[in-house]
């Protein structure tokens, strides 16, 4: 469960988030907003990214407070993901699986169902922007989280690489692991079988409705 405590988060003057109260079940959530709402924003602050005021505790961890723990707890894929253009994929998910006390061999076997295998050895300066997305797909998957937060994650995916996204999500959320999925698109997630709840960012607060 996520548990927001008179959180606030401001950039500047502008304020963008103001949540007193609110709470989020473990489950697989499809976070809507029009843009600029605060979607990313949100997930930023969740995954520890960008400073915030109030408390955010989830699954009863204050995660500012528990920052090893949070670590271990949150995994976060960006919207668009950058990553140091000299370093490989393979070198990439060795740290990620290092830091996340992950296993090596589940991130290979992601990269073989994406597709991505033949390409773990190039430097990641050379992926095309559907290659690096599939990079953070895997690497958001690396560990043993308790919630996964995905920035717009199909974006830029191939019809093949979707589905097969699709799946993976499906197959982690029935293994216990809850999910907030972004998207300002209407038919972000086709054909799936997901049972996803929707909320929304709506007037700096998140909301069951629309
Ligand atoms: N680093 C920043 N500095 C200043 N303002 C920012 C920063 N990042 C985001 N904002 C502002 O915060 C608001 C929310 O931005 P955010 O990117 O979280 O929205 P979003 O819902 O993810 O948008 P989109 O659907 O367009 O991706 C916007 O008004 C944006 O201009």
């Amino acid at each position: 469960m996520i548990q927001f405590i008179n959180f606030q988060k401001q950039y500047g003057d502008y304020k963008v988030m103001d949540i007193a109260q609110a709470q989020i079940e473990a489950g697989i959530y499809w976070l809507k907003g029009i843009n600029g709402s605060g979607k990313s924003t949100l997930l930023r602050c969740l995954a520890g990214l960008i400073p915030f005021e109030g408390a955010i505790h989830i699954n009863a961890i204050n995660i500012r407070k528990s920052k090893r723990l949070h670590r271990q707890l949150v995994n976060y894929g960006e919207a668009e993901p950058v990553y140091p253009p000299f370093l490989n994929g393979s070198e990439l998910i060795h740290f990620y699986a290092a830091a996340k006390g992950g296993n090596k061999s589940e991130c290979m076997q992601y990269a073989e169902q994406l597709q991505l295998h033949h390409a773990l050895q190039k430097q990641t300066g050379s992926y095309s922007s559907g290659m690096l997305k599939k990079l953070s797909l895997i690497l958001a998957f690396t560990g043993n989280p308790k919630w996964i937060l995905l920035d717009e994650p199909l974006i830029t995916l191939d019809a093949e690489a979707v589905a097969t996204m699709l799946q993976i999500i499906e197959q982690a959320y029935n293994r216990g692991i809850s999910f907030l999925l972004t998207s300002h698109q209407d038919v972000a997630f086709p054909d799936h079988t997901l049972p996803l709840q929707t909320l929304y960012i709506k007037d700096k607060t998140v909301t069951a409705i629309p």
